[in-house]
């Protein structure tokens, strides 16, 4: 199984030492000072003015004026592996996650083979990861029709320390993870209560078969325009609205009472929004995240045959993308994340430039953090935000207690990154994704460069480096 590049995770020469920098984000703000790791744990943060002393002679690692935040937690990759590692991989996907920032990835429950629906192919996971990974790995299980009626295979991958099940209300585009109906979610949310574990779903419903895709139209489908067409707002609002008949029963003495629902990629910040933000009004236990992509492109910049944009649901028009913006910033949309959906490059049909037939999903785990902030820097978002989005709830949301924060008896989790520096991700940058040439951002000039990743107090990433796979597979835990 194992890369033979890949280096052996050896314990970093000391176990105790410090961060020290003039931007610490920390839930209570940003601070100038210290943050002191001892085995792996944040175990206290020192303001500047009261550190005189304390840290001499100690092992001290300055970052100075670059910002020193929690590592990112990103709830939504596809990793591939084991059965597709030909498209990602452990080792190449957790490399270039701990080169953007990322400490903690949650991977999808499809697309590898065979999917993780069971405690079975659960475990076959965790073997595949351990000892191949640069960051810790939390895992999805599926809910499918196959499992869903069966409350005892749920319970057993729940068990297992799946951190919560990921279902589809369309096709997913992999045969061995059918869709579900309202039915099967339902069945799945109260098996969730019992754990308190969320369900992550795929919310858009094939309404109808669009013109674009039936025989004989003149449609282009080199055109983005023509394949987002074929995915209307509809289809993510008919979803979301079955859905939410549903989540009313996670309500405080409702039937799925501890149940929680997670919207997946938001990309309609529309009437499908308007749904989301009602029913949080009204007290149902509901989240929803939107990915990068949504917030970074639209539908005008997406040039013919560009297919490595082409994902699900679809990337829309800039005022979509303005609303989507506002809607973050308001505080409606809770967390970000990445949807990394990679392929072979072939499987993005780049000789033909088929938008309808091409595979969908964006290849861009490894921009994570400088792509959110080279936009989001001009709309005036803060430190706190960031950390907010991309750490902290995601980490509430996915049951990990231990990260998110830099806080005491948190995980040394830390990204340390230079937020004026800009870079050109080019055939120069190195990429450590399986395919860069898929990647959404190659070709573009980024803001923010991580300059060094820390996972459990180990440095996992630093300036071009990826010095060691000390990644560990994160269960959840049966707390009763
Ligand atoms: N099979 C997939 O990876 N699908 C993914 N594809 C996208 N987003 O285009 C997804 O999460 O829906
Ligand atoms: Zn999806
Ligand atoms: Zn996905």
């Amino acid at each position: 199984l194992k890369d033979p590049s890949e280096n052996e995770c050896s314990l970093l020469p000391h176990k105790h030492f410090w961060i020290t920098s003039k931007h610490i984000v920390t839930p209570q703000g940003v601070i100038s000072g210290a943050v002191e790791i001892n085995e792996g744990k944040i175990v206290s943060i020192v303001k500047e003015e009261e550190r005189h002393g304390k840290i001499m002679g100690d092992h001290v690692v300055d970052y100075a004026d670059a910002v020193v935040m929690p590592g990112l937690v990103d709830i939504h990759v596809h990793l591939d592996d084991p059965g597709r590692s030909e498209w990602e991989g452990f080792p190449s996907g957790t490399k270039a996650a701990a080169a953007g920032g990322v400490t903690t990835l949650v991977d999808m429950p499809l697309n590898n083979f065979p999917s993780t629906t069971s405690k079975e192919t659960l475990k076959l996971k965790i073997k595949a990861a351990e000892g191949r990974i640069y960051v810790d790995v939390g895992f999805w299980g599926g809910l499918v029709p196959e499992n869903a009626f069966n409350a005892s295979a749920l319970e057993s991958l729940l068990s297992a320390g799946a951190l919560g099940l990921k279902s589809f209300m369309c096709p997913s585009g992999i045969n061995d993870f059918p869709m579900t109906n309202i039915t099967h979610i339902k069945e799945g949310l109260s098996v969730l209560a019992k754990y308190k574990r969320p369900l992550l779903v795929h919310s858009e419903i094939q309404l109808s078969s669009p013109s674009s895709l039936q025989e004989g139209s003149q449609d282009d489908p080199r055109s983005y325009s023509t394949y987002l067409a074929t995915r209307p707002p509809s289809w993510e609002e008919a979803a979301v609205r079955e859905l939410l008949m549903v989540t009313n029963n996670t309500r405080p003495g409702g039937a799925a009472e501890g149940a929680h629902i997670h919207v997946a990629h938001l990309s309609d910040s529309g009437s499908t929004l308007e749904l989301i933000k009602e029913a949080k009004r009204s007290g149902d236990s509901v989240s929803v995240e939107t990915c990068t992509h949504y917030l970074a492109f639209s539908e005008e910049d997406i040039k013919d045959g560009d297919t490595r944009f082409k994902c699900a649901p679809p990337i829309r028009d800039k005022a979509n993308k303005e609303k989507l913006w506002d809607a973050l910033m308001e505080g409606h949309i809770d967390m970000l994340s990445s949807d990394h959906s990679p392929t072979l490059p072939d499987l993005k049909l780049p000789d033909s430039g088929d938008f309808l037939k091409a595979w969908g999903g964006i290849s861009s785990l490894q921009f994570d953090l400088s792509a959110t902030w080279s936009h989001a820097k001009k709309r005036g978002v803060t430190m706190e935000q960031l950390a907010l989005w991309w750490s902290e709830r995601p980490a509430k949301l996915a049951g990990l207690e231990l990260k998110g924060a830099i806080a005491i008896g948190k995980h040394a989790d830390i990204v340390a990154w230079a937020p004026d520096e800009e870079y050109d991700v080019n055939d120069k940058f190195p990429v450590y994704l399986k395919h860069p040439s898929i990647s959404a951002y190659m070709g573009m000039k980024l803001s923010g460069k991580v300059l060094a990743t820390f996972v459990r107090g180990q440095l996992v990433y630093k300036e071009k480096h990826a010095p060691a796979a000390c990644g560990t597979p994160i269960l959840a835990r049966v707390t009763d």
